[in-house]
């Protein structure tokens, strides 16, 4: 049996996350591809053990112990885990009918099937912690994601070199074949859906689709398989603390994979790293709105700008910042990135994203503004920001283009409820487009209101961004317990 070569034993036992960084190094560096079980199966211990599995010393007295709780990850625990995963593969594709060096429709949809096969029929797909195969492994759970790369891993275990994980913003599948011309449903999606597992994703299905992200999905290499794992760790160990030890591990191991390149077309792990930044700021490292703006520069550069996470993740820092200005902006352009799609039924996850901007995030906005009265005297507000309130049509513009044309309505009178309040607290001067100073761009006083239009027909606006700095009340609770600062609802994966 393979089993692990010398070069991983080394790394064994595993005491902190340096440890855990050398071994992923390595397996980044070694020269044949990074084991994507391994991998994974050694990220599932280590959440496992500082999520759900956290043994927290009650006799101890806690405050005492300030050293945090890091696991031991013993070798034999990882090679138990994986002969195990290894031979149930192996156990349970015969290749003898399948000779050839690419994968096929059919062996792909059989590997789909024994990964589905082994699941336990009745779990709460939904659960938190259900990614990895150390819960495939031992709990036969694993969720959407997790069916989607335990494919890829079982086909890298194979020998196979064609299977790759094609990634959208709520769904995964694979493309394998020549040159990765073919693709293949292995997963389910969404709740109540009848899963296509087999099935190619034919054009289509992906034109104006956001599931699909209209054909621009992320294409993985080995190595940004490596990245979607440890993007997907999941700090959770309630629905209000974050492991702090697994958010530092997590926030290590995407800065290793960043100098590496390896996050360079992932526009989710750049901004998932720009949160970790906001909440553990790491000395000499780029902030967190450099991160969502390479975000941001990754979708237009390689996935024709067809992404709306980047702009939701620069919109919700940017809020949380109180730079209502800024948010508005992103807001803005996350709308005139889904005003290209058409809404349908298996779009919930974007469409709650818009809905909490909308009717949550956009009305808190307002009525905070709506209170600072040394900005309402001096104009300074956004209220009186003709820039802020142009975003903000453009925000609503954008939403109702995506209804245009779709199967799924996308509005409703929460959302006609929620513009009426918002759009009220805009001055009138901004609404009717009147610049009541009557100062002109290049700051002097003139009544001639056509001074003030610059070259490019807008009216100049004196007004600065109104940017607060929000003190971010972290809390610690248990020691090596951090409350989750974050402001934004969670997407995407199941927290
Ligand atoms: F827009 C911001 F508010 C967001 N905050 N967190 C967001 N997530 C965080 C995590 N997330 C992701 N982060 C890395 N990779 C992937 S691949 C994928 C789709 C599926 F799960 F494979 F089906 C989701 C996802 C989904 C988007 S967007």
């Amino acid at each position: 049996m393979a089993g692990f070569r010398d070069r991983e034993k080394q790394f064994f036992p595993l005491q902190n996350i340096q440890d855990v960084v050398k071994l992923f190094r390595d397996q980044l560096t070694c020269g044949e591809e990074p084991n994507l079980s391994l991998l994974s199966i050694v990220l599932g211990v280590i959440e496992n053990i500082l999520t759900v599995n956290r043994a927290i010393p009650t006799e101890v007295d806690n405050s005492a112990n300030l050293e945090p709780i890091f696991p031991v990850v013993e070798l034999h625990t990882i090679e138990a885990l994986y002969s195990k995963f290894e031979s149930h593969i192996k156990r349970s594709v015969d290749l003898t009918k399948f000779p050839g060096p690419h994968a096929t429709r059919e062996l792909v949809k059989h590997v789909s099937d024994v990964i589905w096969g082994s699941l336990t029929r009745s779990f709460y797909k939904d659960k938190a912690h259900l990614q990895s195969l150390y819960s495939f492994l031992t709990g036969n759970k694993l969720d959407c994601f997790g069916v989607a790369f335990g494919v890829v891993a079982a086909f890298q275990v194979l020998g196979y070199k064609d299977v790759h994980l094609a990634l959208s913003e709520d769904h995964a599948w694979v493309v394998f074949g020549e040159n990765l011309a073919e693709t293949a449903e292995v997963t389910w999606h969404g709740k109540g859906n009848e899963d296509k597992r087999g099935q190619p994703i034919t054009a289509g299905t992906t034109e104006k689709s956001w599931l699909y992200l209209n054909g621009y999905p992320v294409i993985c290499t080995r190595e940004m398989e490596v990245s979607s794992i440890v993007s997907g760790i999941n700090l959770a160990i309630t629905t209000t603390m974050d492991s702090v030890e697994l958010g530092s591990l997590q926030q290590e191991l995407l800065w290793l994979l960043y100098d590496m390149g390896h996050l360079k077309k992932y526009p989710m792990a750049l901004g998932n790293l720009g949160d970790l930044e906001e909440i553990t700021p790491s000395e000499n490292r780029k902030k967190p709105i450099e991160l969502f703006q390479e975000a941001i520069a990754s979708s237009q550069e390689y996935y024709n700008n067809q992404h709306v996470y980047p702009y939701t993740y620069l919109g919700g820092y940017l809020y949380r910042k109180q730079d209502y200005n800024g948010a508005l902006q992103a807001w803005a352009d996350a709308a005139s990135v889904i005003k290209k799609y058409n809404y349908n039924r298996e779009d919930e996850e974007i469409y709650k994203e818009f809905l909490e901007i909308a009717n949550d995030l956009i009305p808190s906005m307002m009525k905070h503004v709506a209170g600072e009265n040394a900005a309402r005297i001096h104009h300074t507000s956004l209220l009186y920001n003709p820039e802020s309130y142009a975003n903000f049509l453009r925000f609503y513009d954008g939403i109702c283009e995506w209804e245009e044309d779709s199967p799924t309505p996308v509005l409703h009178i929460t959302w006609a409820k929620q513009l009426v309040f918002s759009i009220s607290k805009f001055d009138i001067s901004v609404r009717i487009g009147v610049d009541l100073k009557g100062e002109n761009g290049d700051g002097d006083e003139s009544e001639d209101s056509e001074d003030d239009e610059n070259s490019s027909g807008e009216t100049k606006d004196k007004n600065q961004n109104v940017k607060e700095e929000s003190s971010r009340n972290k809390t610690d609770g248990e020691d090596g317990e951090q409350n989750t600062t974050k402001a934004r609802g969670r997407v995407g994966r199941q927290k």
